[in-house]
């Protein structure tokens, strides 16, 4: 019910067209049901004029027919008016949920992220609110609101006409409660199935898109193939399920109700001739067959649409529960850079408070220092970029620039000056020069070539046909992984950071690319506060401080000669790369 009151609430976004669409789905229903009220009186002056022998007026055949045509119009137009006004606001509510959870996921902290595949998360935004506009706000208000109004008119309509008839079909209703009930207890398990087949297939499909060089290179696409159509099978199941469940509680079954109905009721009429003289009139028992034949109809929909609003009120529970997600809290407050100075002081940190990753990290880098985080995998040097990113704070300790502890800080100002070139760029779609400026309208086209030529990427402009304005598609593929990395490194140099992260940039590539690329960092470094995450110590021979990790404490500290005059773990790592490399 919560989630039901709060999908409503959303009406309250499009007031106006959600009034006046009601108002006139109440007209519509209300003169389609008073349509047959003509159809009674043409019919019964007509059968009264032949019993007493007497001609039938045309200008009153015309008259009346004239009506029920003006009538049947007037309920047509509202109708399709009521359904323009309903439609569209239903759309745009379902725009407006889409937007805030798109929004609101990029508030989220970067912990909601770590156990969440990102198809799960996008199937939220994308499916799970389609589901809602379809099955909620345009079956509610297009569909739910026209249909009860009809059945409310029909009910009022069949008292007035003949109050025995329709106390008698009010005692229906139960009926058909108890049969909606039955539908939903049977649908709501088979959809709730069939959602979450959905949802796998989408994350399926999005792990093999990313992975697709993997799967091939280790030949697994005949194992992914078989856990698709494992996944693909079930949802077909479910889907055949759900139409067996439809087909038996459906149409045919409602016809055989409806004549069943309509033969008790033409019965009871049946009984009321007394003395060879009808209780009822030819018209009004028309009427009764009309309204009796269209009081089904909308009554079977409801039936049938209330578990597909069921199914759009899980989806409704998962948006929410998105939209519930609390958000990282941040201050207003701007970090101000001078320097860059960096300082980590006695740092304890766990992404799992229970188990810190990071303990007693202590160091400073200072404007223009480049330091070097080594050690082997899982020894904590994203963990120490992280910090410094403020994606989470620390649990104990402080990480400060500039003499300012970053969590007291706007995260967004925090990393507004600070730069990363990751060991695989990531590329946008778009062009070379939106790459590199990322749509900053304060970086120009010549600050995107000038910081390309700084760079080393002169070359590549020149080779490309419309230079920085050639087109990047899906993520720069067409590119080679030095390429790649130099728009990258071209990027962070544009944006003019205080401090700069390397991670790893020169892993991958030839030696050629290693010195174009050692090059492009020598340019981005100058004066900048730089961590350089590396695993191949020859890039961080000249760092002024390198901090050797091991199991989130910094073991040793210095630079690679007094490192390698200790004679311990940096000086084993260097001698045992220096083999790697002769051999
Ligand atoms: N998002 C996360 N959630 C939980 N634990 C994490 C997360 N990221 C890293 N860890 C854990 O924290 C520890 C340190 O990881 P970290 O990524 O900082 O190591 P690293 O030295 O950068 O490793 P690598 O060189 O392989 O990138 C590891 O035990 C890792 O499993």
């Amino acid at each position: 019910m919560k989630t039901f009151n709060r999908l409503i609430s959303y009406f309250k976004y499009e007031p106006m067209h959600y009034l006046f669409g009601i108002l006139l789905s109440l007209l519509s229903a209300g003169t389609s049901i008073y349509a047959p009220m003509i159809g009674k009186e043409l019919i019964d002056y007509v059968s009264k004029q032949v019993g007493a022998q007497e001609t039938v007026a045309f200008d009153i055949l015309v008259q009346k027919f004239g009506l029920f045509m003006l009538i049947t119009l007037l309920s047509a137009i509202c109708g399709y008016a009521s359904y323009i006004l309903l439609a569209y606001a239903s759309n745009r509510v379902s725009k407006r949920l889409r937007d805030e959870a798109y929004e609101h996921m990029q508030k989220l902290p970067i912990s909601y992220f770590d156990d969440k595949p990102a198809g799960k998360i996008s199937a939220r935004i994308v499916n799970d609110v389609e589901l809602l506009r379809t099955n909620f706000y345009m079956n509610f208000s297009n569909m739910v609101i026209i249909n009860v109004l009809t059945v409310v008119a029909i009910y009022v309509a069949l008292l007035l006409i003949s109050p025995t008839i329709g106390l008698a079909l009010i005692g229906l209703l139960p009926f058909f409660a108890i049969w909606q009930w039955i539908y939903i207890k049977k649908a709501a398990p088979i959809n709730k199935e069939w959602r979450e087949t959905v949802s796998d297939l989408n994350s399926q499909t999005a792990e093999i898109v990313q992975g697709v060089s993997i799967v091939q290179l280790y030949h697994q696409q005949e194992s992914m193939l078989n856990e698709f159509e494992e996944t693909n099978q079930k949802w077909l199941n479910t889907r055949l399920r759900s139409i067996r469940l439809d087909a038996s509680l459906s149409w045919d079954f409602s016809t055989f109700i409806k004549n069943l109905v309509m033969f008790g009721v033409l019965t009871f009429i049946g009984t009321q001739f007394v003395d060879g003289v009808m209780g009822y009139s030819v018209g009004t028992i028309y009427v009764i067959i009309n309204y009796i034949s269209r009081l089904f109809d909308p009554i079977l929909t409801l039936v049938r649409i209330m578990s597909t609003l069921q199914q759009a009120l899980s989806g409704g529970k998962r948006v929410f529960e998105l939209l519930d997600e609390p958000v990282e809290k941040d201050t207003d407050v701007a970090l101000e850079f001078t320097e860059g100075n960096v300082v980590f002081d006695h740092v304890n940190f766990g992404y799992d408070p229970e188990h810190l990753v990071l303990k007693d990290i202590n160091f400073t880098a200072n404007k223009g220092e480049t330091i070097g985080l080594v050690g082997h995998t899982g020894s904590g040097k994203s963990s120490i970029i992280n910090l410094l990113f403020r994606f989470y704070d620390p649990q104990e300790g402080s990480v400060q620039i500039d003499n300012q502890t970053l969590a007291d800080f706007n995260r967004e100002s925090i990393r507004d000056k600070m730069g990363i070139v990751l060991q695989e760029p990531y590329l946008f779609s778009g062009t070379i020069a939106s790459n590199v400026s990322m749509n900053d309208p304060r970086i120009t086209d010549e600050m995107v070539q000038e910081a390309l030529e700084k760079v080393g990427g002169k070359e590549l402009i020149e080779k490309l046909p419309l230079g920085i304005h050639e087109p990047v598609v899906e993520k720069g593929q067409s590119l080679s992984s030095g390429e790649r990395q130099l728009i990258a490194f071209a990027r962070t140099l544009a944006s003019d950071p205080s401090i700069l992260i390397l991670d790893e940039a020169t892993s991958h590539i030839d030696t050629e690319t290693e010195e174009m690329i050692q090059h492009a960092m020598e340019v981005v470094k100058e004066g900048r506060t730089t961590f350089i995450v590396a695993h191949r110590l020859s890039t961080i021979q000249n760092a002024d401080q390198i901090l050797v990790l091991d199991g989130g404490v910094i073991k040793e500290r210095g630079t690679h000669q007094t490192l390698l005059e200790l004679g311990k773990r940096y000086a084993e790592m260097y001698q045992l790369q220096a083999k790697v490399s002769a051999s």
